[in-house]
């Protein structure tokens, strides 16, 4: 299974759970599988077609969710399609039931709709699994009810044996045993994951409209735009997100906008859009939810509290899926917190009525805790977490705690006075001195405590209740659609135990709203928050880094556009990232970075090698993941003899000389294409006629030129007592002295170049220079005898029986016959083999992904 998944998706491991789970489908096992969002799900149903041969049906709740996977599956050499209303080509429904997808999507409807013989026909070709996706949809306590999905279950009588998968990333108990039921699955396997989504960052941030909150919200959505990633603005109303959109097109952003009121088809192209990076900030109400499966969304910002943390953990989950760090910001504004009639106009049921008061109060509490964040939404899924996160805004922020014994004793004993009939609002009233006619028809205005609390804001006192309650000494409960707060057992205790001059320290920690408020002008704070801890991939680029990584997240469009497709079904930001960072000069080593699959090689491999040494050259950096920069730049090797080079010549010796670039991937890339290797080898000699510099130690050991070659080429040319005409020369040498190494023996010999400097000191790697080799046949001196040096003829011949060449097949079935072998055992068994030779091989298989390298080990597709 490892081979598939390098081989389609890139990558050289499962995460957590993902083979479980496949290897349970696979044994045909029913499987309900709750992950975070993004935790990759969706490889639990994606490989094990290509593992079977057979088509996997996918059921999805949203039509350009299903567009953007097989898009992307498209991209991985997965065939995939949708069947569907709005499925243009007619043959699809055909193919689909014959067989030829491997993965299949369709709507619930869809499914319910297609007719029995259409499932007769797959089932006899070879159908490996039913995948109910986002499956919380089929229950009605779960948040976000589909009654099409509900009707799934008749399909049971008509898939037999075919497992069902249920895949949802928020289930609360009551939500799996409804999907278990719904989808009549027996004995299960479930699988619960971690919640937790540890590269993102939680922020949360009282927020009013003035022109600071703008501000930030302009400066926050930039620093995102500019690493390259897309951010998403969540909006409650339809109205806000016009004007937030507007702000920001008045900011010079490009955002896309998107809610309801739109039609499709504005819809669709906003969505497409921004699934392809033709927008990168998109704002949006709620309706711009589940369909979002783009893996570069760095930030998602609520404006305004969402109405449940169900669906807030599902939005803000749309961010960071490719594993890289992301944020997630929350403004609210207190007026947010009073919105229930607003999400319960159409609500019939008790029961929902207060299922979504019960959310609400979740949410809001979520806003004004002054604790972790994580652990609070973690806790609220029935998951434990030991100790704060430190990746939360409330971890990040030095901590403000005070004694407020005094303002809690207020509170509280005024809470009492109501006698819990009513809500928040009007105990603060009462403190802050109101003589509002409700607060004197209660004769309010009588309690001692009445106008002691003018010091601070409404907002404030409103944090000191949420404290409160956060730590049990109120308690909130719900009448009807009334919210009623009461002094909780511990807040009795307290209050049995203080009176208005003496009460027992309560020391608390300030939340941010309450600073703020504490601080008049909010702005500092905002402004000092603004930069979250969350340092981008992509910061730690050196400056060079960070123009080869915007090069290639251009080129990536470019191709993408020419593709028609996203540039992240393409690859990743973090396979981008990773490009960058190692440069690779060859295929082999860009088909082993993480995310790079063998379609992505073969389509796109040429482009992107030949960009990257480019670029590299340019921006005056190594390939192959070194860090330092070249000592000697570009432009100061630039004499005005390679002023005289052609731009052929001169690329070609840039690439080879600078850029560390093989002859033969050099010849392979050429300038405008694929080149000889000779010609490569004949521009370079012509470089150094022109005074450029040359690694002719390297040089040497590409072409092959050993000591024993250039004595037998110094030979003949004494024979000849010529050296104008190279074909005499030639002619007095075994084949295997090629026309390059005579060409090369007479340039270094013009040049003055010893060849014992080059053999013995320079190139560490060359075999020579093992050996010794102290020789310049230039100068006419007597070298050591070839026999001390070199094995003869005979000796070669008998080492030969013993010791094994290698060639592609042969080194191929070595690694069949082993599961995982390192580079030197290789090279150790092919002793009778070059060791640069074995690792060239190496590459070429690994770049034809007939092999793949995990661990440093060796092993077959
Ligand atoms: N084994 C893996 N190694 C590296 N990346 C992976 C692996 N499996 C999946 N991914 C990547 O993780 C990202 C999220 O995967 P996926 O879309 O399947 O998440 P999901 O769990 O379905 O999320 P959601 O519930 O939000 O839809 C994708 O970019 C996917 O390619």
């Amino acid at each position: 299974m490892e081979h598939i998944l390098k081989r389609n998706f890139g990558y050289s491991q499962f995460r957590p759970c993902q083979k479980e789970i496949i290897e349970q489908v696979l044994g045909g096992r029913d499987c309900l599988v709750v992950m975070a969002t993004g935790s990759g799900k969706s490889l639990c149903y994606q490989v094990p077609p290509l593992v079977t041969g057979k088509t996997a049906v996918v059921i999805s709740p949203l039509l350009s969710l299903m567009q953007d996977q097989v898009m992307s599956l498209k991209q991985r050499g997965i065939k995939a399609e949708h069947l569907g209303s709005s499925q243009t080509d007619q043959s699809v429904y055909s193919k689909a039931e014959s067989g030829v997808y491997d993965v299949l999507y369709m709507t619930p409807e869809k499914a319910c709709m297609v007719p029995p013989r259409f499932w007769g026909n797959l089932l006899n070709v070879g159908m490996c699994l039913l995948a109910v996706d986002e499956a919380h949809c089929i229950s009605e306590w779960g948040h976000d009810f589909r009654k099409e999905y509900k009707q799934l279950d008749v399909l049971r009588g008509v898939l037999f044996n075919v497992p069902f998968i249920g895949l949802t990333a928020t289930a609360t108990e009551k939500v799996q045993n409804d999907i278990v039921q719904s989808l009549k699955m027996t004995d299960p396997y479930i699988n619960i994951g971690s919640f937790d989504r540890q590269n993102l960052f939680y922020g949360v941030k009282p927020c009013n409209r003035t022109q600071s909150f703008q501000e930030e919200l302009v400066a926050k959505i930039l620093k995102y735009k500019a690493s390259g990633g897309s951010t998403i603005v969540y909006c409650t109303t339809v109205k806000d997100t016009e004007q937030i959109c507007q702000l920001l097109r008045d900011a010079g952003i490009v955002s896309g906008i998107y809610h309801g009121q739109m039609g499709s088809k504005a819809r669709e192209e906003s969505h497409r859009s921004f699934i392809r990076d033709e927008i990168q900030v998109m704002v949006a109400t709620i309706a711009f939810g589940m369909g979002i499966d783009k893996p570069n969304i760095r930030c998602v910002i609520h404006y305004g509290c969402p109405k449940s943390l169900e669906s807030y953990y599902q939005e803000s989950g749309r961010c960071g899926r490719d594993g890289l760090a992301s944020v997630c910001w929350l403004y609210y504004s207190r007026s947010d917190f009073s919105k229930a009639d607003f999400y319960l106009s159409d609500v019939q049921s008790e029961n929902q009525r207060k299922a979504i008061m019960e959310s609400l109060i979740a949410a809001e509490k979520y806003c004004l805790i002054a604790s972790c964040r994580r652990k609070f939404l973690l806790q609220y899924f029935g998951e434990h977490k030991s100790g704060d996160c430190g990746n939360c805004d409330n971890c990040s922020r030095t901590k403000v705690e005070r004694d407020l014994s005094k303002e809690s004793y207020l509170l509280l004993a005024c809470i009492k006075s109501c006698g819990g009939r009513w809500g928040l609002n009007m105990p603060i009233d009462i403190l802050r001195g109101s003589r509002s006619r409700k607060i004197i028809d209660n004769s309010f205005d009588k309690l001692p405590v009445h106008g002691h609390g003018k010091d601070n804001t409404t907002t404030w006192w409103k944090g000191l209740a949420g404290l409160l309650t956060a730590h049990g000494y109120l308690k909130e409960v719900i009448d009807d659609v009334y919210r009623k707060i009461s002094v909780g057992p511990r807040g009795m205790q307290y209050l049995r135990d203080s009176n208005l001059l003496y009460q027992p320290p309560l020391v608390l920690e300030l939340t941010s709203e309450m600073i703020v408020e504490e601080d008049h002008g909010a702005h500092k704070y905002s402004i000092e928050n603004l930069n979250s801890s969350v340092t981008l991939e992509s910061e730690r680029f050196s400056e060079a880094e960070k123009k080869l990584y915007d090069i290639l997240l251009d080129m990536r469009m470019e191709l993408a556009k020419d593709n028609g497709t996203a540039p992240y079904a393409i690859c990743g930001d973090q396979t981008i990232i990773k490009i960058t960072k190692i440069r690779p000069s060859n295929k082999a080593r860009l088909a082993n970075i993480e995310g790079v699959n063998q379609l992505f090689v073969m389509k796109y491999g040429d482009k992107f090698l030949e960009t990257i040494s480019n670029a590299s050259l340019e921006l005056g950096i190594f390939l192959n993941g070194e860090t330092n920069t070249v000592t000697i730049t570009p432009k100061k090797v630039l004499t005005s003899g390679q002023k005289n080079l052609n731009p052929a010549k001169f690329d070609t010796w840039k690439m080879w000389q600078m850029g560390k670039v093989s002859l033969k991937e050099v010849a392979k890339l050429g300038r405008t294409g694929p080149i000889k290797e000779q010609t490569v080898i004949s521009y370079i000699l012509d470089a150094a006629e022109t005074g450029s510099e040359v690694d002719w130690a390297r040089f040497c050991m590409e072409i092959g030129l050993t000591l024993e070659i250039i004595s037998q080429i110094r030979s003949a040319v004494t024979k000849i007592g010529s050296r104008e005409r190279l074909k005499p020369i030639k002619e007095e040498l075994p084949e295997t002295v090629s026309y390059e190494h005579i060409k090369t023996y007479l340039k270094m010999e013009d040049l003055k170049e010893s060849a014992g400097e080059v053999f013995e000191c320079k190139s560490s790697s060359s075999p020579e220079a093992v050996n010794g080799g102290n020789i310049n046949p230039w100068n006419g001196q007597d070298h050591e005898s070839p026999a001390k040096k070199i094995r003869t003829g005979t000796e070669e011949n008998e080492e030969k029986i013993t010791e094994l060449e290698a060639s592609g097949s042969s080194i191929l079935d070595f690694i069949k016959n082993h599961d995982g072998v390192s580079l030197s055992e290789i090279t150790g068994y092919f002793s009778g083999s070059n060791a640069d030779n074995v690792a060239d091989l190496l590459d070429s298989l690994e770049a034809e992904f007939l092999i793949f390298r995990k661990t440093d080990l060796f092993r077959a597709m």
